[in-house]
């Protein structure tokens, strides 16, 4: 690759990563408004916020995605915990607020 062409590639590159960050953080104010939703019917239903099997469901499949990907699955599952804290959080603040 000569030193053009690799300009080219970071330019471009940056640009793709730029619009899949976008999407990312689109996609998780997504899951987030889900959470919300979640959270009221889950009152209605007398649940609790936290359900461990379902969190469980979610880390095991991130790991086999993370497997299948070759993504180090520690860090994977990391971030997985990280969108589930935030969910919750989302989720006690709403009935809270209510
Ligand atoms: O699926 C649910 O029951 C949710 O409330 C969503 C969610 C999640 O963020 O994925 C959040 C909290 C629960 O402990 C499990 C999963």
């Amino acid at each position: 690759m000569d030193e053009y062409r690799a300009r080219e590639v970071l330019r471009r590159s940056r640009q793709k990563i730029d619009g899949i960050d976008r999407d990312i953080l689109d996609l998780i104010a997504s899951r987030i408004a889900l959470a919300r939703e979640i959270a009221e019917a889950k009152e209605v239903l007398g649940m609790e916020i936290l359900d461990p099997e379902r969190e469980l469901q979610i880390i095991e499949r991130t790991r086999k995605i993370a497997r299948e990907n070759r993504i180090d699955e520690n860090k994977l599952i990391e971030l997985m915990k990280i969108l589930m804290d935030l969910s919750k959080t989302e989720q006690k603040e709403m009935l809270r607020r209510q």
